[in-house]
């Protein structure tokens, strides 16, 4: 059965990494249960926010999912982050126990490298002023890269002889050896397709083999850039030299601090505002808007309003939000997840004989029958049905708005 996805945070001391995983875990909504059951010390649940079908259907007044929330067709669907700690530079030969940090990632799917772009911490998140941040993002992939390349190399002798010895092919003898990471034999054979390698594995040169390396950690680890404190006015400097570098879907601004702060603000009920948003209002906006009682939002003494005020120039009008919450759904769209909706009933979308609907959501990438596979196990299905009672084949693609409501038919 394909397992739940998992998103690692990783990145140098001091650069936000609590800070961004504390708001995506704190969710001001009530978002009830999550699913997962085996919760390590390590990992936390963070909330994909998605737009909910009910919206589409109309049914928003009977959408109660069992795991996460949905607040006006605003669904927040649970899922994994590991907090990979205590990386910095020789974090590959045991720097700053950095061999556990790296262990550690073994079991994520994509990254969230979150980078300190207010030049204020040098390498290893001491306190400093115009440091290059875009550095921390090579040396940290380069860590990366020579643990798993150290790893390969220590045993590469007799890798070579047993893959010449029993006649393998480069796909198995590699699969064997980055089945610890999570890989799946497509996944080697996808990277070993891109560097087009024609040589025989036993023939590899070292440079070959970083090669095939750097190729297996872009397909294993996907990694959006979180590019962290841009409220800091040294921030735009170093924003634009990443920018120039790095692919634009795997970088994100943000400013985990603000996203902390207002989440604060509106759980001790001083402003109103929807996660992840670029907006918030005050008492006094509310009662500008016509509501008398300000929305039974509190007065905010004139340092609160202040702070309040220089976040919104700061942040949210001059980057349209604190880009927290978009963090997870890039890293979701790295790995294509699409959310899906079992029901049990596709005319009504609910699941079994009340009235409420869409109460299940899973991520998932690829086919109706991955689809079917997660969410039924191994149960032998009759038929796929989606919206309208159509039959759906097992090979159709899943996408947002396409085949992301099911019904699994078991038995005759
Ligand atoms: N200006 C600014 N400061 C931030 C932001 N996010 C975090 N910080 C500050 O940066 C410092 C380090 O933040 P942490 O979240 O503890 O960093 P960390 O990466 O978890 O650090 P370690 O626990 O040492 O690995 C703290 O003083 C935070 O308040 C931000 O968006 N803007």
């Amino acid at each position: 059965m394909p397992r739940d996805p998992l998103i690692g945070l990783v990145g140098k001391p001091s650069s936000g990494k609590s800070t961004t995983l504390n708001s995506l875990t704190d969710a001001t909504s009530k978002v009830g249960n999550f699913p997962f059951t085996t919760i390590d010390p390590q990992r936390a649940i963070g909330y994909l926010q998605i737009e909910c079908p009910c919206v589409r259907h109309n049914v928003s007044d009977r959408c109660q999912p069992n795991y996460g929330g949905c607040h006006e067709g605003r669904r927040s669907v649970p899922i994994e982050l590991l907090d990979v700690a205590g990386l910095v530079p020789g974090a590959h030969q045991g720097r700053g126990l950095g061999n556990k940090f790296l262990d550690d990632l073994r079991h994520a799917d994509a990254l969230i490298h979150v980078v300190d772009v207010s030049g204020t911490t040098d390498a290893e998140g001491k306190a400093t002023r115009g440091y290059d941040p875009s550095v921390d993002i090579e040396w940290l992939r380069s860590e990366i890269v020579r643990w798993v390349q150290g790893n390969l190399m220590e045993k590469w002798g007799s890798i070579k002889r047993r893959h010449v010895a029993i006649k393998s092919n480069a796909v198995d003898t590699l699969q064997k050896q980055f089945a610890g990471y999570g890989s799946t034999s497509q996944t080697v054979a996808r990277c070993l397709d891109k560097t087009g390698i024609k040589e025989p594995l036993e023939e590899w040169s070292d440079e070959t083999v970083e090669v095939v390396v750097n190729a297996f950690i872009d397909e294993k680890f996907p990694t959006v850039f979180a590019l962290n404190k841009i409220d800091h006015p040294d921030a735009d400097k170093n924003i634009s030299k990443i920018a120039k570098m790095q692919d634009p879907q795997s970088i994100v601004l943000c400013s985990a601090i603000s996203e902390v702060f207002l989440r604060r603000l509106a759980k001790q009920d001083y402003i109103k505002y929807i996660e992840g948003s670029e907006f918030v209002d005050t008492r006094e906006d509310l009662i500008e808007m016509g509501e008398p009682d300000g929305g039974g939002l509190k007065e905010m003494d004139e340092k609160l309003k202040t702070r309040v005020e220089n976040l919104k120039d700061m942040v949210l009008y001059r980057f349209g939000s604190t880009g927290v919450v978009q963090c997870l759904s890039r890293a979701a769209a790295l790995l294509g997840l699409v959310p899906v909706f079992p029901v049990r009933n596709v005319q009504t979308f609910s699941s079994g004989n009340g009235t409420a609907v869409f109460r299940d959501c899973v991520l998932v990438k690829n086919t109706v029958g991955d689809v079917a596979r997660k969410v039924m196990g191994d149960v032998p299905i009759n038929y796929v049905e989606g919206v309208g009672g159509t039959r759906v084949s097992e090979e159709d693609i899943v996408a947002v708005g396409k085949h992301d409501i099911l019904s699994f038919k078991v038995g005759r």
